[in-house]
């Protein structure tokens, strides 16, 4: 780790993000909201017009949450490159494509431009930053900060460091990101997935599945959820809940009551084959449960469901209008 310390999460006002998709947008609504000068690149050509636009579609829900004071979506600063977009920034989130070369070699760049001392974060959502941090000179700063879509409405984060990655640097990003407005979850140690969406790799395989083999269609399976466990996710989750299906036995009598009955869906799971023809079966089953809704409408719709969420369950930010 570099001798020079990183600012204190607390008086951090100036964030890069690099890689400005649908995640890396995101991110920039997120620090633009809570009040951060925030300076994005991205290499497509188109990127500045479109990351606006992304941002634009935001404002409404974070405007509905509550805007720290002075944020602005004037304070967005669109760099012409890389090098220019990190020279001051006081925390780096880079969030471009997932491909493992490419953000081997993205990290090292992003080592070499940034200050000594500042950590940067990826929104990899799926490589452990131990396979990740291999070219860079200094790795110790290197760290995994896992949103969740879209970053500027649902509060979760999980931080894990890789094998080079100092300890310090891990405690300082998840004091930020709680700073910046997140929900921290700081992991120990390095797991294929993190924590979320090894459950919903989970739960996706099978949605595969039952697509693939005619079982189920995509609407039936999105309405099993929201129609049901869905419902009760947002504000317990599957092991509390289940704890509960024990009734006064609680998770003990659960376990001993369908323990069992579990041990053969839990040993037949495989992974399904992504072959054209599934992939096919997925996009059309979501265009049918879209029911001619854009995805700009369906973008209006999950934000103001999650807001909604948010206000049901009394977890909306300080400050949030009620
Ligand atoms: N889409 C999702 O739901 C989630 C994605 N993530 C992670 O976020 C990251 C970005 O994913 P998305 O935003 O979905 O992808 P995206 O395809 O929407 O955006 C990627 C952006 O990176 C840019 N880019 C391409 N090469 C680049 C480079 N060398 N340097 C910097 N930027 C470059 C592209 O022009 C594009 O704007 C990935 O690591 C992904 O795993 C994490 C959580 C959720
Ligand atoms: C689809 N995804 C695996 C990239 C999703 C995530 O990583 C987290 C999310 O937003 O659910």
């Amino acid at each position: 780790m570099s001798t020079t310390p990183p600012p204190d999460p607390a008086r951090v006002t100036r964030v890069t993000c690099v890689g400005a998709g649908v995640i890396g947008g995101g991110w920039v609504a997120h620090f633009l909201a809570r009040g951060y000068d925030v300076t994005a690149w991205d290499p497509a050509p188109d990127a500045a017009g479109k990351l606006r636009r992304l941002v634009d579609a935001a404002w409404p829900a974070l405007t509905q949450l509550g805007l720290a004071p002075g944020a602005s979506r004037d304070r967005l600063t669109v760099a012409e490159t890389l090098e220019e977009a990190c020279a001051d920034a006081q925390f780096v989130q880079e969030s471009a494509p997932e491909k493992l070369e490419l953000k081997r070699e993205l990290l090292a760049q992003l080592d070499a431009a940034t200050p000594a001392g500042v950590v940067i974060a990826s929104s990899t959502s799926g490589y452990p930053m131990t396979d990740m941090q291999t070219e860079a000179a200094d790795p110790s700063r290197l760290l995994v900060g896992h949103p969740f879509n879209p970053p500027y409405l649902i509060p979760l984060v999980e931080v894990v460091g890789g094998e080079r990655t100092d300890r310090s640097a891990v405690e300082w990003a998840s004091r930020f990101y709680e700073v910046a407005g997140k929900s921290v979850i700081t992991m120990e140690r390095e797991l294929p997935g993190f924590i979320a969406n090894r459950l919903q790799e989970a739960l996706w395989r099978e949605a595969l599945h039952m697509v693939a083999n005619g079982e189920a269609t995509v609407k039936e399976i999105d309405d099993s959820i929201t129609e049901g466990p869905g419902l009760r996710w947002a504000f317990m989750g599957p092991c509390l809940t289940f704890a509960l299906a024990g009734g006064e036995g609680g998770m003990g009598h659960m376990l001993d009551h369908f323990g069992p009955s579990l041990k053969s869906p839990w040993t037949r799971l495989e992974a399904p084959e992504l072959d054209t023809a599934l992939r096919d079966a997925m996009v059309a089953g979501c265009e049918e449960a879209a029911a001619g809704r854009s995805i700009a409408d369906l973008v209006a719709e999950r934000d103001q469901g999650v807001i909604d969420v948010l206000r049901a369950t009394g977890r909306l930010p300080k400050g949030a209008a009620e």
